[in-house]
C-alpha cells in the first residue's frame, strides 16, 4: 500500500514535471553555428532554461562544437547537423538563428559580402518555407538590408510569409549606442535605453540619442562624433581585428539579447520591446525598416513606429532612404533573378 502510494504520486510528479515546464521550453536553431558568433551564441544560448533544445548546424565543424557544448551542466539538449539539407535542424524549430556567411576584411563595406551571403540565407529560408513555416526567424548574416528581404521574397513565393517573425537583428547598433552613452553620460551601461532605427550599415543605422533614457544631453560636435561612431563601429572591430573577421562576442551577446526577449514574449511575458529591421509600412517610401517593436507570442505584437524625432533624427531618416531602397531592391532582384535560372546578374 505504502509502496504503491509512493509510486502513484512518483509517477504524478514525472508526468506533472515532463508536462508543466516543457510547455514553456522552446527549440532553437542555429545555422552557422560553429562560426565566429555561432559558437559564442550557442554557448549563451546553452545557458538559458527556457530551451529544450539547440539545434546547431554548420557547413564545417559541428560535431566537435556539438560534443564540446553538450558537456555544460545544462538541462537544455544539444543535438547537430551539416550539409545542405536544413531539414532535420529546422523540422520543429521555433526560433532560427542565422549567423551564417561570409565577414568582413578590412576595406570591405558589407554589401561586398552580398554575393556569397545572398545565397545562404536564400537557401536557409527555401528550408524554412519547407520545413518551419511557423518559426520566428532571426537574421544576423550581412548585409541586413538586401538579406532580410530575400528571405521575406522566398518565404512569400511559397505562401509561407508572416512578416510578424522574420527579424533582421540590428540589436548590435543599440548595444553599441547604449554602451558608448554611458561612457559619456557616466552611467552604467545597463541603465541605458536608446532606440536605434532605419537599417544596419552606415548612414543608414540612426541612433536615437533625443530619446535616450535616462536623458542624454549630447549636443553639436559631441553628438556628430558619437552618430558617427555609432555607425562605423562594426568597421571598428573589422579595422581592430586586421583581417580576423568582424564583431564576434558583442554579436553573439547581441542576438542572444534579441533571442531571450523573443522566448519571453513566446511565454507570454508583456511590454517586451527590441528594435529589429523588418517588413514595415512605418516609412511608405520603404518596404523595410527598424524600428522599436512589441513582441509577443506570435511575433512582432505591434510596430512602434517612428516616435518623435528631432529635426537632426528626421533629417537622417530621409538620408537613409535611397541607401536603404537600393539595398532592398538589391535583395528582392536577387529572388527574381534565381526564379528565371539564376542567370541574370
Ligand atoms: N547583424 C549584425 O549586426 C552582424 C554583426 C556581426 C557580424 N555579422 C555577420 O554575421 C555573419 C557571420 O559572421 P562570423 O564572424 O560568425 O563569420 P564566420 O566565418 O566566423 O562564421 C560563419 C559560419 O557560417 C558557416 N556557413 C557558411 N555558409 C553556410 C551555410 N550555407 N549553411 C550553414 N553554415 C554556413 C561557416 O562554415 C562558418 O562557420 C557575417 O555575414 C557577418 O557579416 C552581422
Ligand atoms: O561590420 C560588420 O561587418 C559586422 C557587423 O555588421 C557589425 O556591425 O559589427
Amino acid at each position: 500500500m505504502f509502496r504503491k502510494s509512493i509510486c502513484t504520486s512518483f509517477l504524478f510528479r514525472k508526468s506533472f514535471l515532463r508536462t508543466t515546464p516543457q510547455n514553456f521550453k522552446h527549440n532553437v536553431a542555429i545555422i552557422g553555428a560553429s562560426g565566429g558568433i555561432g559558437q559564442p551564441l550557442s554557448l549563451l544560448l546553452k545557458l538559458n532554461p527556457n530551451i529544450g533544445e539547440l539545434r546547431l548546424h554548420d557547413l564545417k565543424d559541428i560535431p566537435g562544437v556539438a560534443a564540446d557544448l553538450s558537456h555544460i551542466e545544462t538541462a537544455v539538449s544539444v543535438s547537430h547537423a551539416d550539409g545542405r539539407d536544413y531539414g532535420s535542424t529546422l523540422k520543429g524549430a521555433d526560433i532560427i538563428v542565422v549567423p551564417a556567411g561570409m565577414p568582413r576584411k578590412p576595406g570591405m563595406k558589407r554589401e561586398d559580402l552580398f554575393n556569397t551571403n545572398a545565397q545562404v540565407v536564400y537557401d536557409v529560408a527555401k528550408g524554412m518555407a519547407e520545413h518551419s513555416p511557423d518559426a520566428i526567424l532571426i537574421i544576423i548574416t550581412n548585409p541586413i538590408n538586401a538579406v532580410v528581404p530575400i528571405a521575406c521574397e522566398v518565404l512569400k513565393d511559397a505562401g509561407k510569409l508572416n512578416p510578424r517573425k522574420i527579424f533582421g537583428c540590428s540589436t548590435l547598433d543599440s548595444v553599441r549606442t547604449n554602451t558608448f552613452v554611458a561612457g559619456i553620460i557616466g552611467a552604467d551601461p545597463k541603465t541605458v535605453n536608446i532606440p536605434v532605427i532605419g537599417g544596419h550599415s552606415g548612414i543608414t543605422i540612426i541612433p536615437l540619442i533625443s530619446r535616450s533614457t535616462p536623458p542624454a544631453c549630447i549636443e553639436g560636435e559631441q553628438l556628430s562624433k558619437l552618430i558617427t561612431r555609432v555607425q562605423d563601429a562594426g568597421t571598428e572591430v573589422v579595422k581592430a581585428k586586421a583581417g580576423k573577421g568582424s564583431a564576434t562576442l558583442s554579436m553573439a551577446y547581441a542576438a542572444s539579447r534579441l533571442t531571450f526577449s523573443m522566448l519571453r514574449a513566446l511565454d507570454g511575458e508583456a511590454n517586451i520591446v527590441e528594435s529589429a529591421y523588418v517588413l514595415s509600412d512605418v516609412v511608405p517610401e520603404v518596404k523595410y525598416f527598424a524600428t522599436p517593436l512589441v513582441l509577443g507570442k506570435c511575433g512582432i505584437e505591434k510596430n512602434l513606429g517612428l516616435g518623435k524625432l528631432s529635426d537632426a533624427e528626421q533629417k537622417m531618416v530621409c538620408e537613409a532612404l535611397e541607401p536603404l531602397k537600393k539595398e532592398i531592391a538589391k535583395g528582392e532582384k536577387f529572388v527574381q533573378d534565381q526564379k528565371c535560372g539564376g542567370k541574370k546578374k
